[in-house]
């Protein structure tokens, strides 16, 4: 038996599991890949999930589908809603991360300024001398978690060169405050999950005065990265060489919106926070799946060994097909500010549509094998579109694709190159595991550094 939802015409929803609410929570919470995957194989393409909490969610699993949910970008569809709950806080009212409409667009056309194609390729010499000083302070034979690994170089990687701090001190200040205060929220937004988000939006402002809570933590962490942050905008609006900088920070600082206006201060900070939310934990969560996919398959490893200084191809291939069996995002929900017809089904106003990345990337008709890792599937042909979508689509695709795609191509041969990678023998592959909003492998990428 499945549930039905009917709109006033007679036109029903997509179907979804009879359990309650709080049956389909628990199925979702235990195991989200594994109970999306089973609806997809008894409803088909577009189904929907209850969840406690949150609005009814239409996931849809083919490319047609997912590219007419994108395209809502451009009416109905409103991707920042989605993220407002449990990222406003931390990004600010005016992150594109959590905004919809005009102040969406005024944004992301001048962050979007600073992360141009054309400027971004003399970055990445800077990055490989920040990944090779990672390496070089590995211990050899000694086994280690790769993913903190790569968030202190993503993490230095954004301070250094999209911020362009250069001052040591106040890397390490923020390299210490930064993850602290991303461990703060995620505790906050915990609390706030288990105790509805509408009580504890009236709790938040009380608890936030008793010392040692999660939301006096989050405020005292957030405070001190304001600080840091307002005294580098404003130290790097006076810098006399403001003009040729080429870090993206200078770069924002300099852009103007259609009208000439340039972004204040507040803008600035949250253009920044919206930067390490979005840019940090992704990139660095992508690089560890890539390790722990090279060391399960040693003649890939090899391969990429091999071809890694005559150009890029192979490099793309294993990363993409990296993102594609692991991917980092696996939603890309939009709430609705009206309804919605797809697929025959009418969908009510204030429902969320979300393609599913795992069932789009794993779809047969899509890839031949989709559970086989085999980076040569992406060497010299062209995806149909919407089959591949690890940066999700529409108008609010990520802004920091091409960014992430030339770190990674700058950090993975830095360390393929100077370690050989191994795993324990037998040690079975890494499941992926939902951390906050990215799926992490579950032991962190364990590896042991060998010489090479
Ligand atoms: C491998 C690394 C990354 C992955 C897998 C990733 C993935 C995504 C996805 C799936 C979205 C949502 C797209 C949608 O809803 O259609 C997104 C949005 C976004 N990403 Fe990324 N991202 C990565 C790295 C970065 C980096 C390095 C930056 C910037 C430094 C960045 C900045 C953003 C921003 C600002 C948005 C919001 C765009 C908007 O709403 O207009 N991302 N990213």
């Amino acid at each position: 038996m499945t549930s039905v939802h009917t709109s006033p015409a007679g036109v029903s929803a997509p179907p979804g599991p009879a359990a309650s609410k709080f049956g389909q929570t628990r199925n979702f919470v235990r195991d989200p890949i594994d109970y999306l995957d089973g609806l997809h194989r008894q409803f088909g393409d577009i189904f929907t999930v209850t969840l406690v909490g949150m609005p009814p969610i239409v996931y849809v699993a083919n490319p047609e589908l997912a590219r007419q949910v994108f395209a809502t970008d451009r009416s109905v569809g409103e991707a920042g809603k989605t993220r407002a709950d449990f990222l406003q806080r931390m990004v600010g009212d005016n992150s594109i991360l959590v905004e919809d409409g005009e102040s969406w667009l005024r944004h992301r056309k001048l962050l979007g300024s600073a992360f141009h194609a054309r400027y971004l390729q003399r970055y990445r010499e800077q990055i490989a001398e920040i990944a090779a000083a990672e390496v070089a302070r590995w211990t050899l034979e000694q086994e280690l978690v790769l993913r903190p690994r790569m968030q202190v170089i993503a993490l230095d990687v954004l301070l250094r060169v999209v911020f362009g701090i250069h001052d040591l001190e106040r890397v390490a200040q923020l390299r210490e405050m930064l993850p602290r205060l991303t461990a703060a929220a995620a505790r906050m937004e915990t609390v706030a999950f288990v105790l509805s988000r509408a009580a504890w939006t009236g709790l938040e402002s009380m608890l936030r005065k008793i010392p040692g809570s999660a939301a006096a933590r989050f405020a005292v962490a957030r405070a001190d990265v304001d600080r840091i942050l307002y005294d580098e905008i404003e130290r790097r609006r006076a810098a006399p060489d403001i003009a040729e900088r080429t870090d993206l920070m200078s770069q924002l600082l300099r852009a103007s919106d259609d009208d000439g206006e340039k972004m204040t201060d507040l803008e600035l900070r949250d253009g920044l926070m919206t930067l390490l939310e979005a840019g940090y934990e992704t990139t660095a969560t992508a690089m560890a799946w890539v390790f722990e996919r090279l060391v399960r398959h040693p003649r890939v490893h090899d391969r990429l060994v091999e071809e890694v200084d005559k150009d890029d191809k192979y490099l793309e291939a294993v990363i993409n097909e990296t993102l594609r069996t692991r991917p980092i995002v696996p939603v890309m929900p939009r709430a609705l500010s009206g309804d919605l017809e797809l697929a025959g089904y009418h969908i009510p106003a204030g429902w969320w549509v979300a393609p599913s990345v795992p069932l789009l990337h794993g779809r047969e008709a899509s890839f031949d094998d989709p559970e086989v890792f085999r980076p040569e599937r992406f060497l010299d042909t062209d995806l149909p579109r919407g089959t591949f979508l690890p940066f999700g689509g529409g108008r609010r695709h990520c802004l920091g694709a091409q960014f992430a795609m030339l770190e990674m191509k700058a950090v993975i041969p830095e360390v393929i190159k100077r370690v050989r990678l191994r795993t324990r023998a037998g040690a079975p592959p890494e499941q992926q595991r939902g951390s906050h909003v990215l799926l992490t492998p579950s032991e962190g990428c364990l590896v042991i550094p060998g010489k090479r």
